[in-house]
């Protein structure tokens, strides 16, 4: 929700040129629309009248413009310029594009809900967007649970609606929003608070005691009437809306419901949530004033999809201030993505999972190596990216573990291979491990009390694990059942690393797994 501050400059700069005339409602004066005048771009300069992003480069850059106004401050050294703030015939000399590159890739990747573009999802937007609108301007209440898993893009749906809906002036003006989560208002008297704040009403409200919940929810409505006795429209957004169905008597949800029914106050309850059973948890009186209207969300990227959002990662905006240097950034990226090597990862990675969140994941290291010695994203620190956060934790902690347990770790595939993926018990596995020792001569053969400590330490490393009806405590702990909880490429990969390895396992690793 929190806005680019150069771009939050730049858009109040220019709606300060542009807009001669506003209207504004003040609400809590009970006012009706009044009108302000600023001044035009003729008053700041007589000769020639400026465009506002002609306007906002020279703000950003003082000391360089060309028009012949003077400033008489100047620019620090690293004032930085907004993307969109500057033609490429005004860039600052102090401007430097790999910094500005640098800033604008590392946002992107930081601003979570605020992706360079949303891949599909058309549809839910409109509707989505319809359905605040219709609050908003038609003063019609509405509730609505939009579920959809963990990561699918629910959260940055509702953010671009509701930035779609303060582009449009008339409804920005008209509609007030309130966004609460349960993660942080864990209690109704918690969720209270926040709502008076976010509504601006903590002066309203001051010393005065309310006797229940609905009257304090109904006395901060009422206090949002405006000067025509219509109430300003809500939009309520319930972020973790199940933790919500947790609360005690679930009054909040009752009461907002409750109001999205009634006639007097438009409202427009917005549940999110990943709970497909969401509406199971809710109380008979809580669900039978709720709309039922629901709107699922799926992660429907395709490969192509998938590769196009990350080029939208990587590539730099056409309003970049210094066109040149894009325009080579660009090319580079795009041959980046070309590289076989990026290619497979981008493959391999979706196959793993076509979250979002895992491609930022992938393309956080390659962004933050960038810096002036290493001015671009290279094939190599992608596949680097790939490594770091593909590392096989149960390989790794093979690496670690004793020659004893390596051989024994061996003897048990070998016996996952024979008996075809049958659980063993420690007494095949020390017979296995015996047979091997014994035909190499230079290897030391362990005695029986040894190999069982180094058999349970695999166990509490949990490398392998006991066996579904393998027994009970009743069952000596020789015989007990276990199973490999190893994939065989994982025990080839840790001795390939493994430091040190005598050759002799090597070799009956690679005969007992091929
Ligand atoms: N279709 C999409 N296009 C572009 N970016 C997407 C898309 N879907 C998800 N993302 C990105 O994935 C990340 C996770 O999205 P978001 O936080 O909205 O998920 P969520 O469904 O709200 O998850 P949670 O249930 O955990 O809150 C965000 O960075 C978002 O920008």
């Amino acid at each position: 929700m929190v806005k680019n501050n150069h771009q939050e400059d730049a858009n109040s700069l220019r709606n300060h040129v542009k807009v001669s005339e506003i209207t504004s409602h003040d609400r809590r004066s009970n006012l009706t629309p009044t009108k302000r005048t600023i001044a035009t771009p003729s008053k700041f300069n007589s000769q020639i009248a400026l465009s506002p992003s002609l306007l906002e480069s020279r703000i950003a850059s003082p000391r360089k413009h060309k028009l012949g106004i003077s400033s008489p401050k100047k620019t620090p050294a690293k004032k930085r310029i907004a993307p969109s703030a500057a033609k490429p015939s005004l860039v600052d000399p102090d401007f430097n594009p790999l910094e500005e590159t640098q800033r604008i890739l590392r946002l992107r990747i930081s601003q979570v809900n605020k992706p360079p573009v949303i891949s599909g999802y058309e549809k839910e937007r409109k509707q989505l967007y319809d359905l605040m609108k219709r609050t908003a301007t038609t003063g019609e209440s509405n509730s609505l649970l939009l579920i959809g898993p963990r990561g699918c893009g629910k959260s940055m749906l509702i953010q671009r609606v509701v930035e779609d809906l303060h582009s449009d002036v008339a409804v920005k003006e008209n509609v007030q929003l309130v966004q609460l989560t349960g993660l942080l208002q864990t209690d109704d008297k918690l969720a209270l608070r926040e709502i008076t704040r976010q509504l601006k009403l903590e002066n309203t409200v001051g010393d005065r005691v309310f006797r229940s919940f609905a009257e304090t929810l109904q006395f901060l409505i009422e206090a949002l009437k405006k000067g025509d006795q219509a109430s300003k429209p809500i939009v309520f957004i319930l972020d973790e809306f199940d933790l919500f169905a947790q609360h005690k008597n679930q009054t909040l949800l009752y009461n907002l419901f409750d109001v999205s029914q009634s006639a007097q106050t438009p409202i427009c309850v917005i549940g999110v949530t990943c709970r497909l059973d969401v509406v199971e948890l809710l109380e008979k009186r809580v669900k039978s004033r709720f709309s039922h209207r629901q709107l699922y969300l799926f992660n429907k990227l395709t490969l192509s999809q998938y590769r196009d959002l990350c080029r939208s990662y990587l590539t730099l905006c056409s309003d970049f201030p210094d066109q040149d240097f894009a325009d080579t950034w660009n090319k580079n990226i795009q041959c980046l993505l070309g590289e076989v090597s990026v290619k497979d990862i981008l493959e391999r990675q979706f196959s793993l999972t076509n979250d979002v969140r895992g491609l930022i994941t992938l393309l956080t290291y390659p962004i933050c190596q960038v810096n002036a010695a290493h001015p671009r994203v290279t094939a190599a620190d992608v596949v680097t990216s790939f490594k770091l956060i593909s590392t096989d934790t149960k390989s790794a902690m093979l690496h670690g573990v004793s020659t004893l347990e390596l051989c024994l770790i061996i003897a048990m595939k070998h016996l996952t291979d024979i008996y075809d993926g049958e659980p063993f018990n420690f007494e095949m596995v020390y017979s296995e491990y015996q047979k091997f020792a014994q035909r190499r001569s230079g290897m030391q053969v362990y005695e029986k009390p040894v190999v069982m400590k180094a058999y349970e330490h695999l166990q509490t490393l949990e490398l392998i694990k006991s066996h579904a009806g393998g027994g009970g405590a009743q069952v000596q702990k020789e015989y007990k059942l276990m199973s490999l909880l190893v994939h065989p490429s994982q025990i080839l990969d840790a001795i390939q690393k493994y430091p040190g390895c005598p050759t002799e396992i090597k070799q009956w690793a690679s005969q007992s797994i091929c």
